[in-house]
């Protein structure tokens, strides 16, 4: 791995050591609950992710899967009884749902004390106050990456392209928190690849494959690519690859330091998962956030 990497594969390794050992010095074991309805072949991916890394950690982990022909009562109902069960610390419903199914609906009955996602409105009313709460995973992972590269980081500029309510809202708020100076671009942005090179740190969270050109980078920024795409290519027995939104060939002689992808942001994504239930489990306890899972 050339020195201007950031591994977020090791990065996510080293959170989920320290969600481990957190777990084995608490006096309960923390309970994931994932919901998963249909058979979405790449959900069935992620979902059996969670279960396998949560179990390594050492964590109590229930899945509820449930058909893709479930009605959205049925799936509140789900999500109701895991709100009512003491020993259910995060609950997590897999997006996106089938499609005669209001995701707003749903998510908005999971109980923001359980809401390892971030996803309720509770959830997003405590990160734009500023008060404790269980923060998105994917931009938490970002946030923790950008760190890693850079170690503080008040006084940067760092500058999001993408306003999505998953990634580019909850990461400015986030980057905000880190006393950066935060510009959210989207694509009706003037000028994006002039505000970009005006970043010491890019997140790029749009899902539009190797978008980000290399002149868009000042020398020497930190490059944070969200972005999973799954483009052709004829040369790999399944037929595709994922590349990010950032055009890695071109970015990675400028950058001073880059996430690639696979191995940047989404192996972050699910340790910060597993961080959310440990906080869940403490916060819901009055237990202190402990140390080693503070960022
Ligand atoms: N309620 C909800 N919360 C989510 O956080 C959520 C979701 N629904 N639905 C699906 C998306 C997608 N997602 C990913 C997580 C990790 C990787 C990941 O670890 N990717 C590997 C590559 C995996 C591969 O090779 O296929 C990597 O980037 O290195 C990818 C995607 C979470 N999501």
């Amino acid at each position: 791995m050339n020195s201007n990497h950031i591994d977020g594969k090791a990065v996510a390794a080293r959170l989920r050591e320290d969600v481990a050992l957190t777990i084995a010095s608490l006096s309960v074991t923390p309970t994931l609950a994932v919901v998963l309805v249909g058979d979405d072949p790449a959900s069935q991916v992620y979902v059996g992710n969670k279960v396998k890394f949560s179990q390594a950690v050492g964590m109590n982990s229930v899945e509820r899967r449930l058909p893709a022909e479930t009605t959205e009562a049925d799936v509140v109902e789900t999500v109701r009884a895991l709100n009512a069960d003491p020993d259910v610390d995060g609950i997590l419903v897999q997006l996106p749902l089938p499609a005669h199914i209001d995701s707003d609906r749903v998510i908005a009955e999971i109980d923001p004390d359980k809401d390892v996602d971030g996803l309720t409105e509770i959830s997003a009313g405590r990160l734009s106050l500023g008060k404790p709460g269980l923060r998105p995973c994917t931009p938490t992972g970002c946030v923790i990456l950008a760190k890693e590269a850079l170690g503080d980081l008040s006084g940067k500029h760092c500058v999001i392209i993408g306003r999505s309510i998953l990634v580019g809202k909850p990461a400015a708020l986030l980057f905000l928190q880190q006393n950066c100076t935060v510009t959210v671009a989207h694509s009706r942005t003037d000028n994006l690849p002039v505000v970009c090179r005006g970043a010491d740190i890019l997140v790029s969270a749009v899902g539009r494959p190797n978008m980000v050109k290399g002149d868009w980078i000042k020398a020497g920024a930190c490059v944070i690519d969200v972005g999973i795409n799954r483009v052709a290519d004829a040369s790999r027995k399944s037929g595709s690859r994922l590349v990010g939104d950032v055009d890695f060939a071109e970015a990675e002689p400028v950058a001073g330091a880059i996430t690639p992808v696979p191995g940047g942001v989404g192996p972050m994504t699910i340790a910060c998962l597993l961080r959310n239930t440990v906080l869940a489990a403490c916060a819901r306890r009055d237990l202190p956030v402990p140390d080693g899972l503070s960022i």
